[in-house]
């Protein structure tokens, strides 16, 4: 039987760059996670695709899918929800490859009470005037969802502590090698722990 894969969370405020540092990852040929697309009521932005950037759905469909227990997690933010399709993780991380989460601090939280054991990251921005910049130059949202963004921002950032890892996203290519290293890292831990109390077992 396959070992169980690894559940990495990357979560932070809006603008940090979660999503391009996510892009940047997967378009790597050695990036062996899975990407799991979440689900919104949120109205796609020019160039977003259903199935690819998110399963975008009615506030009504959504509701049932909560409704149904179809959703690991899911949180309203500045005025939509968002959610992760539960059946595809749990598939995913039975099959003993690694599922990637993008996600906000609400939903994060959630899913570190049913995974306690997945790898939590936070994504720094290097300041609130550069997150600022970067939700204004993305150039998607009204200034006032980018002022409700800030705002929820400055609450998320004061969750970092709940996170096993904080990484700064100064430059694309640093946060990228950074949460690698990090997932490179936590394997060979987990492994190792793992083997020990194999050998415990043994003894015993
Ligand atoms: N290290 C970086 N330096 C400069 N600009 C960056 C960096 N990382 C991302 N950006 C830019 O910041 C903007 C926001 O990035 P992105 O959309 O990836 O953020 P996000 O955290 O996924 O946002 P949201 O949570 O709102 O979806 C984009 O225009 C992106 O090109
Ligand atoms: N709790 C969840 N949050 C999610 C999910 N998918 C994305 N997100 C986060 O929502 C905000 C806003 O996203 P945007 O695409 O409208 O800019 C951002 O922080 C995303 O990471 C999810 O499934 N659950």
């Amino acid at each position: 039987m396959n070992e169980r894969g690894l559940l990495i969370v990357l979560s932070g405020p809006s603008g940090v760059g979660k999503g391009t540092v996510r892009k940047e990852i997967f378009e790597q040929p050695d990036t062996k996670f899975q990407y799991s697309i979440s689900m919104t009521t949120r109205k796609p932005r020019e160039g977003e695709v259903d199935g690819i950037d998110y399963f975008f759905k009615s506030r009504e469909e959504f509701e049932r899918l909560i409704a149904e227990g179809k959703l690991l997690e899911w949180a309203e933010f500045v005025g939509n929800y968002y959610g992760t399709p539960i059946e595809y993780v749990e598939k995913t991380l039975q099959e003993g490859k690694d599922v990637f989460l993008e996600i906000e601090v609400q939903g994060a939280l959630q899913v570190r009470k049913a995974f306690p054991e997945g790898l939590f990251i936070f994504l720094m921005p290097p300041s609130l005037g550069e997150l600022k910049n970067r939700i204004v130059t993305r150039g998607t949202e009204s200034e006032d969802i980018i002022n409700d963004r800030m705002r929820v921002a400055k609450e998320e950032i004061e969750m970092m502590d709940a996170y096993d890892y904080v990484v700064e996203n100064d430059r694309i290519e640093n946060a990228c090698n950074r949460i690698k290293a990090i997932v490179t890292a936590e394997h060979c831990r987990r492994d190792r722990v793992a083997i020990r109390y194999k050998k415990m077992l043994e003894v015993e």
